[in-house]
């Protein structure tokens, strides 16, 4: 061990942005002296493990303690290397206790408490110094040495090494100014992990808010007049400041999102993080990574750390849409984080901790999932914490006029032409059918209808609907509808006739006669209107 040697493990660790690299890097290097037996590598982390931690007894502060993160060292015996991370030592308490009550149990985490270096090179004769002392006869060590990694006045951890060479003051020098150098070294790394992380952060929430840039831009108000909306948007008011759980359930394109975003918006939590997940995209296998994140190496193809989505979500909010779709496994886990805030990476043992208000959808009916027991009785539970339904479009189509004005015009402005008119016919069209695909058809019908007008009058083909069987109730005067100088046919004409008449009884609840009933609303006798529906077949529905 010389200064070239120190010397060429410092360069390869000077430009490395994985922290798990510089570690293995340092640790590996020092273990080509062939005189190392052992060297070894302890991060300070937050209190782990501390239920099954053999140190317990004695330890000061469970809030942290010594994480064992890198090991190598060659034995004299076996041709095995010392790389595990496990067994008794993967943990030490730190200590800030004086140099003569250190027993062996204690140096690592004395030097971590302290920020204090030892050599030690009466270690054979001393047992208090070890424990295991056959394993130190046996390996014919001489020397412990051990040095803080200190990093602008933070002790971030100790590096550490058993030797068969005594080692003198000049070792420990030398391996002082190593220690400096690899602390800054894993500094950096980490800070360059934090950035990644960041980045990845921004990615995600840039990806989503690309996603959204159109339906913000497009269609950023919830649109809509509705009593079912109505109530919807005050649920919303009323949920949205609290950190409960929301479940949304409703048909696909119904705008479940939409209401997710909403809720968002107006909590404590808008200017942190909305993420989305998609459980319906997700592979089976993925999930656990997904959600949670992993380690580099945890399972074949894990080749770097993956944050997972929680963890991006930390103190914003978590989106699970098709909440349906996670499977049942995984379940527990999610129930977990829901009610403890707690979750661990795969292949990191280590408790981690977030602060994420849950938000899901489904357009399943997920009492019959439980039921059918795909889906977890206690989960739903917490899930349905605060239940908001979407009416299907088909049941609101007082909202029909209004979205469809709105998309159109959006549509328009983005595809650069003069707005084109909505008019009574189409306003009929629309409202016929059945919209199974709700306002996301809706949406889609429009885009079509305008990019096949050509700029000239609106055409909007629709699939034949199967609602003439309802009696529509279309209200006669809708905000924003083209009306003048449009050439109506005879049926048509007759058609929007009754629909007026329709209007005008649904607004009066029905009344008739008298006064605010439905006669006088439309300027007419009671026994004219009372004829015209008996012409057009009009009876109030049960
Ligand atoms: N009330 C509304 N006002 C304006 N636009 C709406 C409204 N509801 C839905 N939309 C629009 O309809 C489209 C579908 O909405 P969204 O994606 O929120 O539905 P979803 O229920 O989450 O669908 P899925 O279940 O398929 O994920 C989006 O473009 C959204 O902006």
């Amino acid at each position: 061990m010389n200064i070239e040697f120190f010397q060429s493990i410092a360069l390869s660790v000077a430009n490395e942005r994985s922290v798990d690299v510089v570690f293995c890097n340092i640790v590996n290097g020092l273990a080509d002296d062939p005189n190392v037996v052992l060297a070894r590598i302890w991060i300070i982390g937050p209190g782990d493990l501390c239920n099954v931690c053999p140190w317990l007894k004695n330890c000061p502060d469970q809030t942290k303690c010594l994480h064992l993160v890198a090991s190598n060292g060659l034995s004299l015996h076996s041709k095995q290397r010392y790389t595990w991370l496990k067994g008794h030592y993967k943990r030490f308490p730190l200590y800030t206790e004086e140099p003569d009550n250190i027993t062996a149990t204690g140096k690592i985490g004395y030097i971590g408490g302290t920020g204090k270096a030892i050599l030690r090179n009466d270690i054979i004769e001393n047992p208090n110094w070890l424990l295991d002392t056959e394993w130190a006869k046996r390996e014919k060590i001489a020397s412990f040495a051990g040095q803080p990694l200190v990093f602008r006045d933070e002790i971030l951890g100790v590096l550490a090494l058993f030797s068969r060479k005594v080692l003198d003051q000049s070792h420990l020098i030398m391996l002082r100014t190593f220690a400096y150098n690899a602390a800054s070294a894993i500094a950096n790394a980490r800070a360059f992990e934090e950035i990644e992380q960041l980045r990845r952060q921004l990615e995600l929430e840039n990806e989503y808010l690309r996603d959204k840039v159109r339906d913000v831009a497009t269609f950023g108000n919830i649109v809509g007049q509705s009593p079912a909306l109505q109530k919807t948007l005050q649920q919303i008011e009323l949920v949205a400041p609290t950190d409960a759980t929301v479940l949304i359930h409703g048909e696909s394109g119904t705008g479940k999102e939409l209401i997710a975003l909403a809720i968002h918006q107006r909590s404590r939590r808008k200017n942190h993080p909305l993420i989305k997940v998609n459980c319906a995209s997700i592979p089976r296998e993925l999930f656990e990574s997904e959600f949670f994140g992993h380690v580099k190496g945890a399972f074949t193809g894990a080749l770097r750390d993956r944050t997972g989505r929680f963890q991006l979500a930390d103190g914003g909010t978590l989106f699970l849409d098709e909440v349906g779709d996670i499977p049942l496994e995984l379940q527990s886990k999610l129930l977990r984080v829901l009610q403890e805030g707690e979750y661990e990476r795969i292949g990191e043992e280590r408790t981690r901790r977030v602060n994420v208000r849950v938000i899901a959808a489904t357009n399943r009916d997920l009492k019959k999932e439980m039921e059918a027991k795909r889906f977890r009785q206690d989960l739903y539970f917490r899930l349905s914490a605060f239940p908001l339904e979407i009416v299907p479009l088909r049941n609101r189509k007082e909202d029909i006029p209004l979205l469809a004005k709105e998309f159109l015009k959006q549509i328009c402005q983005s595809m650069g032409l003069k707005e084109l008119p909505l008019k009574e016919k189409h306003i009929l069209q629309l409202w016929n059918y059945d919209w199974p695909g709700n306002i996301r058809e809706l949406r889609n019908v429009i885009e079509r209808a305008v990019i096949v007008s050509k700029g000239r009058e609106l055409r909007i083909d629709l699939p034949e609907t199967s609602t003439e069987k309802a009696l529509p109730i279309v209200p006669y005067y809708v905000k924003g509808v083209e009306r003048s100088g449009e050439i109506l046919t005879y049926e048509d004409l007759k058609k929007l006739e009754k629909e007026n008449i329709l209007a005008a009884l649904h607004q009066t609840n029905w009344k008739v006669s008298g006064p605010g009933g439905a006669a006088e609303l439309l300027g007419m006798k009671p026994t004219t209107l009372a004829s015209q529906m008996k012409a057009f077949g009009i009876q109030k529905r049960s």
